[in-house]
């Protein structure tokens, strides 16, 4: 029988983000699961953590360091934003062949002053950017050594807004209003994701262009036409464990109908084997896709307020980090873009 040859580490491997990379990465025919690593959970059984992951469940978390993530093909770093800086660093400077994945939001603005403001501290740099669907990205993943993975908001509001933006359809002036389910905020204990907080109450947060992911769904945008885009994003917290709902709209230049816009659709994602338009009429909804590594979207126009509407979905742990994270790591790695990663969701 023949080996898988990647060996991968997996930092934060009790976490969201991580215990959604192992589920995928058990499923990849290519990897090996190398290091485990955790903070406050190092030394636990990762089945006491993480039940789910039955083959993995008698592998000890190590702790975060750059003795136990050496040594391997790939690493995926899982770890709360602003802790992949310094051992990113101390990966490069000792095997600057790994392949270094961040699930974190620490290497994706180009900008230092958005860092500053939206995350305050250091900049740690600005790596190639995990959205291949976006124009000429798919060619910087191909052969990476360096990948940051989109946050998951961004995700699904960029793939909904980007073929009308880049067509020029809509004024560069963008409104999105995205719900997510609670694992979007990891899980580490908060009070606001109480069970009795959450269940039965939806709430909005970060508002007034106040999220973390506003400069980057404007940085994304604003690549794809000339000037600034301006992005006003507000997200909602509702109860549900996983997925996304984002409904963007902006108003139109021209006299387009939603015949139109949504040829213009169906064209800029004819050959994107994650991005499903559904036929016209049928409105994204997040069980389709969890799961899944697919964003499935729709768009229309109303006509009244001449603004052009998507609506996009998209399971935050899936496409929206862990599934991503093994995209790239399969262009990086020049295997087929989509080994290890379905497109088939679990619903009800
Ligand atoms: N959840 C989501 O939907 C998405 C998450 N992401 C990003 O993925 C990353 C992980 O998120 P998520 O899994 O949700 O978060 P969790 O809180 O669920 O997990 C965080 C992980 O990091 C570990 N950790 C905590 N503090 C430190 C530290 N100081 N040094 C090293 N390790 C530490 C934790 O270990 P332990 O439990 O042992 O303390 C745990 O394994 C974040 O950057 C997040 O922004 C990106 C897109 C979507
Ligand atoms: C519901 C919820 O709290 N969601 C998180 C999004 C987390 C995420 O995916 O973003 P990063 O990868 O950039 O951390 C939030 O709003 O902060």
């Amino acid at each position: 029988m023949r080996m898988p040859s990647i060996k991968i580490a997996v930092a934060g491997a009790s976490g969201y983000a991580g215990g959604e990379l192992l589920r995928l990465l058990l499923a990849h025919p290519e990897v090996e699961i190398g290091a485990l690593t955790g903070a406050s959970n190092a030394g636990q059984p990762l089945g006491a953590l993480q039940p789910h992951l039955v083959p993995l469940a008698d592998r000890v978390l190590v702790e975060t360091s750059l003795d136990t993530l050496r040594g391997h093909d790939v690493v995926f770093l899982a770890l709360p934003h602003g802790q992949s800086g310094d051992i990113a660093a101390l990966l490069g400077a000792a095997d600057p062949s790994t392949v270094v994945i961040d699930c974190g939001a620490d290497f994706r603005l180009a900008d230092p002053a958005a860092w500053d403001k939206f995350y305050g501290g250091n900049h740690a740099g600005t790596w190639p950017y995990g959205l291949p669907e976006l124009p000429g990205q798919r060619e910087q993943l191909t052969g990476a050594t360096r990948i940051a993975v989109p946050g998951c908001y961004p995700t699904v509001s960029t793939l909904s807004l980007a073929p009308a933006v880049a067509a020029g359809i809509v004024e560069p002036d963008v409104t999105v209003v995205a719900a997510s389910g609670t694992s979007g905020a990891g899980k580490a204990a908060k009070p606001h994701l109480l069970g009795s907080e959450v269940m039965g109450n939806a709430s909005a947060y970060g508002v007034g262009g106040a999220h973390r992911h506003t400069p980057e769904i404007t940085q994304n945008l604003s690549k794809l036409t000339e000037g600034t885009v301006r992005v006003s994003f507000t997200p909602l917290l509702v109860p549900m464990p996983r997925g996304i709902l984002a409904t963007c709209s902006a108003k139109l230049t021209g006299t387009a109908t939603a015949d139109d816009v949504y040829e213009v659709y169906a064209k800029a994602y004819a050959d994107e084997p994650f991005v499903h338009l559904l036929p016209q009429g049928q409105w994204p909804q997040t069980k389709s896709v969890t799961g899944s590594n697919s964003v499935h979207l729709q768009v229309t126009v109303d006509e009244d307020a001449r603004r052009m509407i998507a609506v996009g979905a998209v399971d935050n742990l899936s496409k929206g980090t862990a599934g991503a994270a093994v995209q790239c790591m399969n262009l990086a790695l020049g295997l087929d873009e989509g080994l290890g990663l379905s497109t088939v969701g679990v619903a009800p």
